[in-house]
């Protein structure tokens, strides 16, 4: 112990700022991990927020103050984080899913997949982490969703979107089945050229009894199926009660989407803030548009593949499909509750 007097109160000083500059620097970087992922941070100007929380964190670790906001940022829940769908959007395709999606995505608690992620249908076998990873980042209090619409005519769907959450919210998208099956026809055709007529393609010769022929709707071509609605919502209605789906007329959609969007809100569990002073008529388009918003800086519309114009179809073509319809729809409105008036 003879070497504590050699030392002089300057050094002692010294190594005293040393060893506090050190924890200093030991805490920082401590505060500077990311709870998950275990990497350093690099400062940029982009990240001031980080550095707000960052500094936070730092204060409350060298026990200065924020010690109530330090506890509440060390919660997990503070962080965004990847999780599975609180709500999905499951059909119907053509119906107007993306204009719904695109809406929602206006409210602030609403955090969205951007792409169709077809976890349901396609990719199942690559399991729940994989889709969960799919999700956007979400703080605690806003709602993840997804959309695929081909998840309402995929048999297994409702067994496995029951196995991932049985409280799920589920949305589908309806409309005219007719003005549905063309605008199906319309995108395939504009990947097809070649494609056949609609008329020929959604009606088929078939003999009656005495010799003649007479052209009956072929429910067998997808844009027809797909137009029998009842059907799926039956599946649907046996693993989920009917309180927890959704069903948004794709008219109203388009005609009144504050009204509509105000029935999504209510049902999604949401402070209504998607209002009518977020929506424009286009009249070039034909569709609704977005007023800039806080989260686009200039008023946009659904990209050219949303709102084409359709052929010119026979209307007695499209009276036998009408015809077709009816006691779907029939049935449909009484499974849905929900009397939708298609002509
Ligand atoms: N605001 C707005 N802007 C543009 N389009 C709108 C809008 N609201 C509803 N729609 C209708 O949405 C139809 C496309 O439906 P989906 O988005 O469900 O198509 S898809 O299944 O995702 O391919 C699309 O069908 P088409 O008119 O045949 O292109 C539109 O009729």
């Amino acid at each position: 112990m003879k070497w504590i007097p050699a030392l002089s109160k300057r050094t002692m000083f010294t190594y005293f700022i040393l060893f506090f500059l050190l924890y200093l620097f030991y805490v920082l970087n401590t505060c500077l991990v990311d709870e998950r992922k275990y990497t350093f941070k690099l400062f940029s100007l982009k990240r001031l927020s980080t550095y707000k929380s960052v500094s936070r964190r730092f204060a409350a670790l060298l026990g200065f103050s924020h010690r109530r906001t330090y506890m509440r940022l060390r919660q997990p829940n503070m962080v965004p984080t990847k999780r599975l769908p609180d709500a999905l959007v499951i059909g119907v395709k053509k119906c107007g899913t993306r204009a719904l999606l695109e809406f929602l995505r206006l409210h602030p608690d609403v955090r969205a997949a951007g792409s169709e992620v077809h976890f349901f249908d396609k990719f199942y076998h690559k399991g729940f982490e994989w889709y969960r990873d799919k999700m956007p980042p979400t703080l605690e209090g806003q709602i993840t969703m997804e959309k695929t619409p081909s998840y309402w005519v995929t048999r297994s769907a409702p067994r496995r979107v029951y196995a991932m959450n049985p409280s799920v919210k589920l949305l589908v998208v309806v409309r005219d089945p007719v003005t549905r099956a063309i605008s199906d026809y319309t995108q395939s055709a504009s990947k097809r050229p070649s494609l056949p007529r609609f008329e020929d393609l959604a009606l088929v010769n078939s003999t009656v009894g005495w010799g003649g022929v007479w052209s009956v709707v072929d429910a067998s071509w997808p844009p027809v199926r797909l137009g029998i609605y009842a059907r799926p919502l039956r599946r649907w209605l046996r693993r989920f009660p009917r309180s927890r789906i959704l069903l948004i007329s794709g008219e109203r959609l388009v005609v009144d989407p504050a009204f509509e969007m105000a029935r999504v809100q209510d049902f999604l569990g949401l402070k209504l803030v998607i209002t009518e002073k977020h929506f424009y008529f286009n009249s070039t388009k034909g569709f609704p548009c977005l007023l800039k918003s806080e989260s686009r800086p200039t008023p946009h519309c659904l990209g050219k593949t949303k709102g084409r114009s359709h052929p010119h179809i026979d209307p007695v073509a499209i009276e036998r499909l009408r015809e077709f319809y009816r006691p779907y729809n029939e049935k449909f409105y009484e499974l849905s509750g929900t009397n939708f008036e298609w002509p």
